[in-house]
């Protein structure tokens, strides 16, 4: 048998996170589960196929690093000493980071689709797909190809605002059309915590991913606020944010999201970390 056909075959969960529009925190969201999961012992792959804009590898504290190719298929970089955490991103792949803009959707899906099956993750707990915004060709194309590997689903992210929630309305539809579960909502940027006094001031109105979540009848997964520090410590010594996610704010509220989002794939969440 084809090695490459049993990549995914090796993968007991696969989640994506979706958007309806860019910038609202996906790839935070994934790095943030990804990284929780590792810590209670997981071994998880983050495959990165926002091609327009692919933010994971800085998320990482790895950009500039090279995957190679070896006999299984394409080999991921590892963000921990420990080899729990595989990352695969376009970005790895492009000589200029704008490269992949210009595509055209046949050639966008013919990578992606690539991704999906030449990737030696290795067994692995959790695969996070972070996907490109929106619900287009590419998203179609995922859903079709992760049909047969039973995805156990979506983790969906908005912003308060009512712009961004109208979109995550079309990405809940989508993800109902294409038979993908939904896991829940994260609203995100709900929120603003002030690096003075840590205090958290709403900003903009909040609730409005909680609502639509009800709406839709999905699971509320939680409401994370802007917090300043989070960049500082994604930036922080050209990118040690693996070792130090716990440092912010933000790291218990994604904790408890993390735990929803495990216990839905229907897994085991322990209540203290398991790794160091
Ligand atoms: N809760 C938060 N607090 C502070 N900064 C945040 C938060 N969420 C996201 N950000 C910052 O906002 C920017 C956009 O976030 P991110 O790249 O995760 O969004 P995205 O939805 O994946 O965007 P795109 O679709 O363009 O890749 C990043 O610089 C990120 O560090
Ligand atoms: S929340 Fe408090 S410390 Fe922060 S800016 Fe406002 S008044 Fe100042």
């Amino acid at each position: 048998m084809d090695p490459t056909k049993t990549h995914l075959s090796q993968v007991k969960h696969i989640v994506l996170v979706l958007s309806g529009k860019g910038g609202v925190g996906k790839s935070t969201v994934a790095t943030q589960l990804a990284l929780s999961l590792a810590e209670q012992g997981k071994r998880v792959g983050v495959l990165d196929i926002d091609l327009t804009g692919p933010s994971i590898p800085r998320m990482f504290g790895l950009d500039g690093s090279q995957v190679h190719q070896a006999s299984t298929g394409w080999v991921p970089v590892y963000a921990d000493s420990s080899k729990r955490l595989a990352v695969m991103s376009l970005g790895f792949l492009l000589q200029n980071k704008d490269d992949a803009v210009i595509w055209r959707g046949p050639k966008k899906t013919a990578m992606i689709k690539q991704f999906l099956q030449d990737v030696a993750w290795g067994e692995l707990d959790y695969l996070l797909v972070d996907t490109p915004p929106g619900t287009s060709d590419e998203h179609i194309s995922i859903a079709e190809f992760l049909r047969e590997y039973n995805p156990d689903g979506a983790v969906i992210v908005t912003t308060p605002q009512a712009v961004s929630l109208s979109d995550v309305r079309k990405e809940l539809n989508f993800c109902q059309k294409v038979k993908i579960p939904i896991l829940g909502v994260v609203e995100n940027m709900s929120g603003f915590v002030c690096p003075h006094c840590a205090e958290c001031s709403d900003i903009f109105s909040k609730g409005g991913g909680e609502a639509m979540a009800a709406e839709f009848h999905v699971d509320f997964l939680g409401r994370v606020p802007i917090d300043p520090t989070l960049t500082t410590l994604v930036e922080a010594d050209g990118g040690s944010f693996v070792n130090r996610f716990t440092e912010s704010s933000l790291y218990p509220i994604f904790r408890e999201i993390t735990e929803k989002v495990v216990r839905k794939c229907g897994d085991a969440f322990a209540s203290e970390a398991l790794s160091s």
